[in-house]
Parts: structure tokens; sequence; C-alpha cells
């Protein structure tokens, strides 16, 4: 029997390679035990050691940033074909800057049900000498704006945002940024958790809309950081507009997940989507994370545990 094939009764082997604050969050007791009455067992692998002394793997999962770990992968790969690699690091890469993750959804043009789905209107800044006023107004941006780093690379540096509300707030920014426009959208981002083919939508707490009174009173730049792992009761105000914000509609956010799936080539990712407060029909993509926190979804066990079942019966079969 060849590597990566199974026979009735047999067992799959899915390694996984994780930072430690990972491994701590995604491989849960519940997880391991959901996938091991499934026939899966889940091993972690160490990347500090050469991959071919852990063998056999049916299936590789992984989120490691540095390069050594993608050359270790690549050389591995192309000497198992067989084991499964979820996902390739060329196109994770792709997820790691905050340009091109949005441009697959650009190129998309999904639009269901009279709602439309697009990304805000966004610039990037590279160099602060070149940096001119001008060139923004030319491009249509008003304040307010958010400024996001431009690598969204996993550092905590890359979490770092910042409302920009008038120009005073130009300066407070490090570069290369990207200034995208701040759509106001009711306080709530619905979170598309996507593993292959399944998919599930959750709603967690946004930035509060700005309105033109705050934006009068206010000035310079707001920082901020991960304000969707707050929980509810954390930001002011509004619970009961957070609890009955309506979901966007299940075909329009299935058809996102698999559109994006494919112009991307990648089975695990989640996607930000806010709604236009102005516009109900209009949706926005602000975000897309490489191996997202699945441990925070409901049921994340059989999720995940039904992703790797399907992807091991047809690639294995
Ligand atoms: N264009 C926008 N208009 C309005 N609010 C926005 C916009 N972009 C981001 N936000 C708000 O800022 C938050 C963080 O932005 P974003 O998701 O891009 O950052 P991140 O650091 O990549 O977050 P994550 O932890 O999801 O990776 C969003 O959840 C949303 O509340
Ligand atoms: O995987 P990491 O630990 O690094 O953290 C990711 C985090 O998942 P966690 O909940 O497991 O922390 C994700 O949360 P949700 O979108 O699911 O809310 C999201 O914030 C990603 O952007 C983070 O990835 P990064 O952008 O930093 O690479
Ligand atoms: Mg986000
Ligand atoms: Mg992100």
């Amino acid at each position: 029997m060849y590597e990566g094939e199974v026979a009735a009764g047999e067992r799959y082997r899915v390694g996984y390679a994780l930072q430690p604050k990972k491994v701590e969050t995604f491989i849960q007791p519940s997880l391991l035990h959901h996938a091991k009455q499934h026939a899966i067992d889940l091993v972690q692998i160490d990347p500090s050691t050469p991959l071919h002394q852990q063998v056999p793997f049916h299936c590789i999962i992984h989120k490691l940033h540095t390069q050594h770990w993608n050359k270790h992968l690549k050389e591995f790969s192309s000497q198992h074909p067989n084991t499964i690699i979820i996902d390739p690091p060329e196109l994770i890469n792709r997820l790691h800057n905050r340009v091109s993750m949005l441009d697959a959804v650009t190129h998309l043009q999904i639009s269901l049900q009279n709602a439309t789905v697009s990304v805000p209107l966004q610039v990037v800044v590279d160099q602060p000498e070149s940096f001119h006023f001008d060139k923004i107004e030319e491009l249509g941006l008003v304040f307010p704006m958010i400024a996001k780093p431009l690598a969204a690379d996993g550092t905590s540096d890359s979490h770092q945002l910042c409302l920009v509300l008038n120009r005073e707030g130009l300066n407070s920014f490090t570069v290369p940024t990207v200034l995208q426009e701040f759509v106001n959208h009711g306080g709530v981002v619905f979170k598309i958790y996507v593993a292959g083919q399944h998919v599930i939508c959750v709603k967690r707490k946004s930035l509060n809309d700005i309105t033109e009174e705050k934006l009068r009173t206010l000035k310079g730049a707001l920082p901020f950081s991960q304000v969707s792992n707050m929980s509810v009761g954390d930001k002011d105000g509004c619970c009961g507009v957070f609890e009955n914000a309506e979901m966007p509609p299940q075909s329009l956010v299935e058809e996102l997940a698999r559109g994006l799936r494919e112009a991307l080539g990648l089975n695990l990712f989640n996607v930000d989507l806010i709604r236009d407060g102005q516009d109900r029909g209009r949706y926005l993509v602000i975000d897309i994370n490489y191996f997202p926190g699945y441990a925070k979804l409901p049921s994340y066990e059989p999720f995940i545990t039904n992703f790797l079942l399907d992807l091991l019966r047809t690639k294995i079969a």
C-alpha cells in the first residue's frame, strides 16, 4: 500500500503545524476526541525536525509564517506527493497583503437578490514624502478613513489599525499603510468561516458608526486593535441593535464563500463582511484571514472533522 492510501478499518493521520498559541486555542480535547471517533488522528508536527522523520501523513494543515517552514514543506511535498497539503504556502501569501487579499473579491462580481458584494475604496501609502492629500481626494476618498498596515502577516503590528478623522490624522500611522474608506455599518460584522465546502456565517461586534456630529467633534486619529474579538458588552451601547441585526442572505454567503475558495485556491479562511448602513443591498468585504479562530464557532469539532473527512475520502479514494 502506498503512502496516503487507507484500507477499510484503517485510520487517517493528519499532521498540524501551528504556533503554540494556536495549538492551545484550536487543538481542543473536544476536537481531538471528535476527530478520533471519525478515524482521524490529529498529530502535532515539530517544525524543527525533518518532516520525513515524522511520517506518515495523509494530510498536513498548517499556519506558520517562516520562509524556512515553507521551504521545508515544499521539499517534503515534492518527495511525498500523496500527502495532501492544506494549503500551498504560495497561495496563502496572497492573504498576507491587504491589497492582494481584496483583489480576489473585485474580480468576483457577485450580485444576488438585489445585493452586491464589493470592497471599500482604498489607496496604498508607501512613502510619507510622496504622500499628497490631493491623491486621496482625486480617488474620492473622504474622512473618516481607516488606516491598516499593508502587511497582514500575523504579527501584532499588523492588527494595529487607526481611524483617521481629519487631515491631522494623516500623520499618525507608519507606512506602508492602506487608507480605506470607512463605511458606517451599524456596528456589526459578519464573519464567514470557510473550511472547503463547509461554510458558517456568524455576527460579531464591530466599530460603531461615526455620525456627522462625532466627526465634527473628533479630530486626528484614533488607534484600535482586533475589535471583533471583544465581547458584545465591551463596546458602548447598542446591544439590542447587535442582537437584532439581520444576517446576510444564505445564498449570498454561500456564493461568496464558493467564489473566493475558487479564486484564492484556498480551503481554510474567513471573510469579514459588512453591510452599508445607507444601502442595505451593498455588502463589502473588509478582511480575509487565513486559518482563523474556528474554535470560536459553535460545533467547530464536526465542522473541521467533516471538512477533513470530505477531503481525505475524495483525494485518497
Ligand atoms: N472599511 C471599513 N469600514 C468600517 N469599519 C471597518 C472597515 N474596515 C475595518 N473595519 C472595522 O475594523 C475592524 C478590524 O478591521 P480588519 O478586520 O481589517 O482588521 P484585522 O486586524 O485584519 O482583523 P482580524 O482580527 O479580523 O484579522 C473590523 O472588524 C471592523 O470593525
Ligand atoms: O491564528 P492566529 O492566532 O494568528 O489569529 C487569528 C485569529 O484567530 P484566533 O482566534 O485563533 O486568534 C482570527 O480571529 P477570527 O477572525 O476568527 O475572529 C483573526 O483575528 C486572524 O486575523 C488572526 O490571524 P492573523 O491575522 O494574526 O494571522
Ligand atoms: Mg478582520
Ligand atoms: Mg485580518
